[in-house]
């Protein structure tokens, strides 16, 4: 992580990101088959039976994560130096347990190592690792909010009142055309959140099934899941369509603009909500198609209709309507509803305020124009960005436990680890520059980072 731009405390910055992430890789890796493994191979400590040579690769396992937690141990003190100089009680805090907590951690390390792992002193361990992650997590956080205050006003706005909005691209009212109506129809359905829905639903699938799933099992999974994604996308043009006109960002909307009419909008959601369900009852199972159901009324009427223009807390909450095609993947692998589903759903669950609230600072005026209590909107700049930090880690840590009920490997561990520090280093960016740019990196960083998660996941059952 380049800690050479950040300027002046940024090294003390660049310190507590890189011992976070290294204390993040060692409680991933503890969490994974390969790890579990290797501790069989490895039963003396401190050294591997007996030092050098490396033999094997369970050994060498082993033998890294002894010397990686040597190194995050001088991380842990660092940190807690750096904590403590800034005089703020609870950087200190939050910087000293994990301090205190490391010998405690390398003395379980150690009877992991040399009892042959029973399970709850394993889970201790990895319990006790990802308190330190979060501790030192949380001073980052804090450490963060304390050097890059909020440059511009950030008083919390009262919802304002809606205003009249010129569209951003200023777009003249569209003159018809079948390849415009197409085009407009194929917006309605929100194209392009597709792909990272349909892979969390493929990654859901491929957990609960590995290799062995019929295709036309996985196809009609994919198709209900985009056609349920288009009829929620389409109900939600619908239900915004003022409100659009009031936002730049929305106001060249077929709602909108009115080139698509709104009754044929909605026949159009309808078809595609039938179609959608037809799929999942007919080609999976009852239970898919209920989820889908789900789905589509979560989106369309809870999110759209109450949660988004009523409450601060729209996105977290909302963020279950996205978790939504992880146990629709499970499901239509196994008719019911499993543990790593569960798991599965609660990274997206965590990642989605993570990914959103980047937008929300992106478009925060548009928003607040619209009317809608986004949490920049009504709590200011400062605390959505230092949410999007404690969401960020509430998404590693929920990662790290699907690595601990599923019998993942080390691609997924690597990801996870790879990723996620590539989304925190833009996320520390946005904190720094604070600007729309900045915000929207972070934003492509969160995609890229569940994109790759979830593609790593299908890998790893699929391949290794
Ligand atoms: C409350 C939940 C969520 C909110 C409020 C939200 C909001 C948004 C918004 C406003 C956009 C821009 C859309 C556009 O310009 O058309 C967007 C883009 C996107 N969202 Fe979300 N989102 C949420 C959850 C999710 C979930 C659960 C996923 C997938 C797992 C997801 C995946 C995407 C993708 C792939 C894009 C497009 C990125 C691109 O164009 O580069 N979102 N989101
Ligand atoms: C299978 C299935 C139906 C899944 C649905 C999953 C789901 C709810 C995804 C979340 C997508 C979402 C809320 C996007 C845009 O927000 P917005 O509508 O607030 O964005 P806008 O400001 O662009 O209108």
């Amino acid at each position: 992580m380049s800690t050479e731009s950040l300027g002046d405390g940024s090294r003390s910055l660049g310190v507590l990101a890189a011992t976070a992430m290294g204390a993040y890789l060692l409680v991933i890796a503890g969490a994974t088959t390969a790890l579990t493994d290797a501790t069989a191979a490895c039963s003396t400590w401190p050294a591997c039976n007996g030092g050098y040579p490396f033999t094997g690769a369970a050994v060498t396992i082993a033998w890294t994560h002894r010397l990686l937690a040597a190194l995050v141990g001088v991380g842990v003190l660092a940190s807690a130096v750096v904590g403590w100089r800034t005089g703020s009680t609870r950087i200190r805090t939050a910087l000293g347990i994990p301090a205190v907590l490391y010998p405690v951690q390398i003395g379980i390390g150690a009877v992991v190592a040399t009892t042959g792992a029973p399970p709850m002193v394993s889970a201790l361990h990895l319990l006790i690792g990802t308190a330190i992650f979060g501790g030192l997590l949380l001073g980052l956080a804090w450490s963060l909010e304390r050097r890059f205050p909020t440059r511009e006003r950030d008083e919390p706005l009262t919802k304002s009142p809606p205003t009249e909005a010129t569209p951003e691209s200023a777009t003249p009212r569209p003159t018809g055309g079948l390849r415009a109506t197409l085009g407009a129809y194929y917006s309605l359905m929100k194209p392009r959140l597709m792909w990272l829905l349909c892979l969390v639903a493929a990654a859901a699938m491929t957990l609960a099934a590995g290799p062995n799933l019929p295709v036309v099992t996985i196809v009609a999974t994919l198709l209900g899941g985009v056609l349920a994604i288009g009829a929620s996308g389409t109900f939600n043009h619908v239900l915004e369509r003022d409100v659009d006109q009031r936002m730049k960002r929305t106001a060249d909307r077929p709602l909108a603009t009115e080139i698509v009419p709104v009754s044929h909008a909605l026949a159009f959601g309808a078809l595609l909500g039938l179609a959608s369900l037809g799929t999942f009852y007919v080609f999976v199972n009852a239970l898919a198609a209920l989820l889908g159901l789900t789905a589509i009324v979560f989106y369309s009427v809870i999110y759209t209709l109450v949660l988004k223009p009523n409450t601060v807390q729209n996105t977290v909450i909302g963020g279950a309507a996205g978790a939504l095609p992880a146990l629709i993947g499970w499901a239509a692998a196994t008719g019911e509803i499993g543990l790593p589903a569960l798991v599965l759903a609660g990274v997206i669950f965590c990642w989605t305020p993570a990914h959103f609230y980047n937008l929300a600072l992106a478009y925060k005026d548009d928003y607040a124009r619209g009317g809608f209590p986004m949490m920049p909107v009504v709590r200011g700049e400062r605390l959505t960005r230092k949410h999007i930090v404690y969401y960020l880690g509430a998404t590693l840590i929920a990662a790290s436990l699907l690595a601990a009920v599923d019998t993942l490997g080390w691609l997924f561990a690597a990801t996870s680890v790879v990723f996620g520090a590539i989304f925190l280093r833009e996320v520390m960016a946005l904190h720094r520059e604070q600007t729309r740019e900045a915000a929207m990196r972070s934003f492509h960083a969160s995609n890229a980072y569940l994109g790759a998660l979830l593609f790593a996941i299908i890998v790893d059952a699929l391949v290794l």
